[in-house]
């Protein structure tokens, strides 16, 4: 024989063999949520490139968006339902496996998709993601959480809402308990009265887990805001005569907002910054300062605004990623960014004591006023960090009134409805710079449920903004 045997038939050209891929939405939803636990990514920026990338679009982008979004909204919820059903406790699976056991519960128990496709096409996403004997463990998992409807799963898992009503609420609307807490102390209700003594609490925790409309700011002097009506296709906002909403698309697409006439903008963020650049004030008023600017949000309404009256802003912003942001965003506005801890005023010279006319202060806080837009937000905060941001909050805060001039005001903003953060933050800093509280609901005009002031504290369920707060402080 010379080695050369019979000779097979020749092979046709093709191409390398691939396996069948699962579909891509689950798959890019499944890719998502490995991102955001296992690497700390947040979804809202990982997913739209992933989509892209793929070029998932359409219904399918909308599937993968809701799926991703609304496993990851869910997590606290659907491990108690999947731990009754798993074999093992969850702490013993392997995370990525974990992923697919929520995600496959999540269509079961709130998507519309029957629940043999829910089953199966999970399943087969964890035969490519984690081979087929973990695959065998989603599948005998998930067949356990499909036995029950959604409702019954509740009975089984929730503790009776009379007995418990914030565990009972940090289970239906999947909140960590502490936040159901912060959101009844901040409505004044009492759960000690039950479940139906929480009955706003309830309402602000649903508003978290319902799809927010993306707000436009059309900002002022650079755009008309029928222009960008025309070019964006959404509607006027309620209460800001800057506001658009969009119904969905790519803000991006349009090209004010990428040449900055226009910007991605919760309407509570607009209202609080035009509360602070409409307040009254007596004597000069063309030195502002935006003590806390990154990304640049509110200094571009400011900076516009500043261009109008003849005034200028001074943007403050400590990490210096964020200030370029602040300066890519403000660019032709009579804006100076100025890379600085904003607690410096007094010692940095260009933060001179009393400089300053009307100052913001957007203080860095726990972000529980923009759940909504931030589908992981709700379990990677901690208790624990409030009282450090407290701190920070304060400081920046006796900083401003430092800053400003007596007579002028300053704007002290968070997005959060937490009381440390707002109403006993803001009587603390009073009690320490003996400042004035100016009633700030004159200055949101037409903005209904504001209660009894004199600060105010935006929500979801009541304004359809984020839960923003603000308070204006005149220093004497
Ligand atoms: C809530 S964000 C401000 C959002 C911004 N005003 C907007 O509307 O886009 C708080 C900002 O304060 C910055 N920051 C944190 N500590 C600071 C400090 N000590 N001095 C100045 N800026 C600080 C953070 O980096 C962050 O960009």
């Amino acid at each position: 024989m010379t080695g050369q045997g019979p000779r097979r038939p020749a092979r046709k050209a093709t191409r390398p063999y691939k396996p069948p891929q699962p579909d891509a939405p689950r798959r890019a939803a499944f890719d998502t949520l490995v991102a955001v636990t296992a690497r700390g990514a947040y979804a809202n920026l990982v997913l739209p490139g992933m989509l892209a990338d793929r070029r998932i679009v359409g219904r399918d982008a909308a599937f993968a968006t809701e799926l991703a979004y609304g496993t990851l909204r869910s997590t606290g919820q659907l491990d108690k339902v999947l731990e009754l059903c798993s074999s093992r406790p969850l702490k013993q699976v392997d995370p990525r496996v974990l992923e697919l056991l929520r995600l496959g519960a999540y269509q079961l128990l709130h998507m519309r998709v029957p629940a043999h496709a829910a089953v199966a096409a999970t399943v087969e996403v964890a035969r490519v993601a984690v081979t087929d004997g973990p695959a065998k463990f989603v599948n005998a998992v998930l067949r356990r959480v499909a036995e029950r409807e959604f409702d019954a799963w509740m009975v089984e898992v929730a503790p009776d809402p009379e007995k418990d009503p914030v565990a009972h609420l940090a289970i239906e609307h999947s909140h960590p308990e502490w936040i159901v807490r912060a959101f009844a102390d901040a409505l004044g209700e009492k759960p000690a009265g039950g479940i139906g003594a929480l009955a706003e609490t309830a309402a602000a925790l649903a508003a978290d887990g319902a799809p927010a409309a993306t707000h436009l700011v059309a900002r002022p002097g650079r755009i008309d805001r029928d222009e960008l009506l025309a070019a964006s296709g959404g509607t006027a906002g309620r209460f800001s005569p800057y506001a658009i909403y969009l119904d969905g698309g790519d803000p991006a697409a349009i090209e004010a907002v990428r040449d900055n006439r226009a910007a991605v903008q919760d309407e509570g963020s607009q209202l609080c910054a035009l509360a602070l650049a409409n307040v009254e004030l007596a004597g000069a008023d063309e030195r502002w300062l935006d003590l806390c600017a990154g990304p640049g949000g509110k200094t571009g309404v400011l900076g516009a605004l500043a261009a109008q009256r003849g005034a200028s802003v001074v943007a403050v912003e400590q990490a210096e990623h964020r200030a370029n942001l602040v300066a890519r965003t403000t660019e032709g506005l009579p804006v100076t960014v100025v890379v600085a801890d904003g607690r410096s005023v007094g010692e940095d010279p260009r933060l001179p004591e009393g400089g300053f006319d009307r100052v913001l202060v957007d203080a860095p806080c726990t972000g529980l006023g923009a759940l909504r837009r931030r589908p992981e937000a709700r379990w990677r905060r901690q208790l624990a960090d409030v009282k450090p941001l407290v701190k920070l909050q304060r400081e920046l805060a006796v900083a401003a009134l430092t800053a400003v001039r007596p007579g002028g005001v300053v704007g002290y903003v968070v997005c959060s409805p937490h009381l440390a953060e707002t109403r006993v933050q803001v009587a603390d800093v009073v009690r320490r710079t003996g400042a004035e509280l100016v009633d700030a609901r004159p200055l949101l005009p037409d903005v209904p449920d504001l209660g009894a002031g004199p600060t105010v504290q935006l929500w979801p369920h009541r304004q359809g903004t984020d839960a923003m707060f603000l308070a204006l402080l005149r220093r004497k």
